[in-house]
């Protein structure tokens, strides 16, 4: 049975809409067909979505051609901030119905859920700002009398695939900057969750996006979908995910030569040094592991402490693990939502059962709840993890937290960056020198020390290894959607 959206206590139910935005017009697929997004705190059928085809994207693209052009000739990049300023005026007056829809997909909590809206809208308003800084130079010609100058232009029609565990921000991250450069979009949002990213549209275009420049094409025709990397009209390719399907992806852009932002996989390290503020690092260790039930992708997968402090860390850490509540996230007194479906609850009971048959202690969790109907796994600590575990070199992307220990720097820097991965990294010490040391010595694109809170608008968020490359957010997130013009003017002492 699908649920009526009038009992989620929404305000605004018109943005909880199950229909794609082609070419100007919210609509159902031409064939009727549709598929189910199910509640994961519940396995219940939230609402069936709209599934289109190939033809589809096919006409996306081509409306998005038209539409950048226009966008961008016809703009400037001052009325494009001002248009992503309403933007985000418009998701935070409907943070609320907007955090209810994300909770209800996804199933992280209210409050969660709250943060990552705010978290989304941060992008908007931080590329509104940036709209007006795409700055270009004038270099000193090796030729007499001419003089170079550079142009930011807008790369095009952007292709944008996201994935399911951050279903406004993952978005806004990448729309919020494309709108700023001028360019259009064709998003091919998660299955599991596409009506964040739905609501989200409907807001973009009240703030006054042309409809011409925004595309919502839901599918779980991954065939049809794979035209973002396939036709020749679409610039640029920016998706985030796993990496498997990334080098997929970046293949099949290779044909048409497109510009790419790969934010892919990772297999962070978090290293608790004997010198750490405990309290400190176990703070920081409960955020960056459990956040959004361990479904973030720069979630600690291996916690890497030394032995002279592993016995009062893990005490702490459990004695936090075993104060979280599970439940579905819109219960206010619950701290760890479901996870995302069957296959999430698989994997991390294959990574538990992998690690307690190699020689791995369980001493928290471990078990999937029978009390609870969704996709749940009690948040779980194993100690004595080794590199011969799954868990070392797998992205669990679910609520375990796997101990290793180590004795030397050096043997934690080696562990850290034993991973064709370099997303995220954490450590945790109070002495300046080491600090300094092991930031530089870490193989991973971005780093808390003496944090587990590292995302933000202002940051660079982006890989390195199998990660992937291009940075999101920040003075670089802009320039993602841009290519660099030199314009050399000649003769000009005649
Ligand atoms: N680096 C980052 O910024 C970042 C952020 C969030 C998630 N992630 C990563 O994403 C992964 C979890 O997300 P996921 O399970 O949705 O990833 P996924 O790669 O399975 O899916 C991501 C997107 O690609 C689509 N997709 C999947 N298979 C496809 C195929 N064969 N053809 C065409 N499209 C396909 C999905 O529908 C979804 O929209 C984790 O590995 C996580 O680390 C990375
Ligand atoms: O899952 C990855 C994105 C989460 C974040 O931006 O912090």
């Amino acid at each position: 049975m699908v649920m009526d959206p009038k009992t989620f206590g929404l305000h605004n139910v018109s943005l909880f809409d199950f229909r794609g935005l082609v070419a100007g017009v919210w609509k159902p697929a031409p064939s009727g067909k549709t598929f189910d997004v199910i509640e994961p705190s519940t396995k219940r059928i939230l609402a069936k979505c709209a599934d289109f085809d190939r033809e589809a994207f096919t006409i996306a693209i081509e409306s998005a051609h038209v539409g950048y052009q226009e966008y961008s000739s016809s703009t400037t990049a001052k009325e494009r901030g001002a248009i992503l300023r309403k933007w985000h005026d418009l998701i935070i007056e409907n943070l609320e119905d907007l955090a209810i829809i994300l909770s209800l997909e996804n199933g992280k909590t209210l409050i969660e859920a709250r943060g990552e809206i705010n978290y989304a809208a941060s992008f908007v308003s931080w590329f509104a700002e940036e709209a007006t800084r795409a700055y270009g130079e004038t270099i000193p010609s090796s030729y007499r009398g001419a003089t170079v100058m550079t142009f930011r232009e807008p790369v095009g029609v952007c292709g944008i695939i996201t994935p399911w565990n951050f279903p406004a921000a993952m978005i806004t991250r990448k729309v919020a900057p494309a709108f700023a450069a001028g360019c259009s979009v064709v998003i091919k949002p998660p299955s599991e969750t596409p009506f964040s990213c739905i609501a989200l549209s409907k807001l973009a275009l009240q703030a006054g996006i042309p409809s011409s420049c925004i595309h919502v094409v839901p599918t779980k025709d991954r065939e049809a979908s794979l035209q973002l990397a396939t036709h020749p009209k679409v610039a640029k390719l920016s998706f985030t995910g796993s990496t498997g399907v990334g080098k997929m992806l970046m293949k099949l852009c290779s044909d048409t030569m497109k510009r790419l932002s790969m934010e892919l996989g990772g297999n962070a390290p978090v290293i608790v040094f004997q010198d750490a503020d405990l309290d400190c690092a176990v703070e920081g260790t409960m955020i960056s592991k459990f956040r959004s039930s361990g479904q973030t992708c720069v979630c600690a997968n291996r916690i890497l402490v030394h032995t002279s402090v592993l016995e009062e860390f893990t005490q702490r850490l459990i004695a936090k693990v075993e104060r979280l509540k599970l439940g579905s996230g819109l219960s206010p007194e619950v701290t760890q939502g479901p996870l995302v479906n069957a296959a999430a609850v698989a994997k991390v009971s294959s990574h538990v059962k992998d690690a307690l048959s190699k020689g791995g202690l369980l001493r928290t969790g471990g078990k999937v709840p029978q009390h609870l109907d969704g996709f749940f796994y009690e948040p779980t600590v194993i100690t004595g993890a080794t590199t011969a575990m799954e868990v070392s070199y797998d992205e669990t992307f679910g609520p375990l937290a796997a101990i290793f220990a180590f004795d030397t720097e050096e043997e934690a820097i080696q562990l850290a960056n034993a991973t064709e991965y370099g997303l995220a990294g954490y450590f945790f010490s109070q002495d300046v020198n080491t600090i300094f040391r092991v930031a530089r010595k870490l193989q991973c694109g971005m780093l808390g020390v003496n944090t587990g809170l590292i995302s933000a608008s202002e940051n660079p968020f982006g890989g390195i290894k199998e990660s992937g490359f291009g940075r999101e957010g920040s003075r670089y997130g802009l320039s993602e959607y841009q290519y660099i013009k030199s314009v050399t003017i000649g003769n000009t002492e005649k």
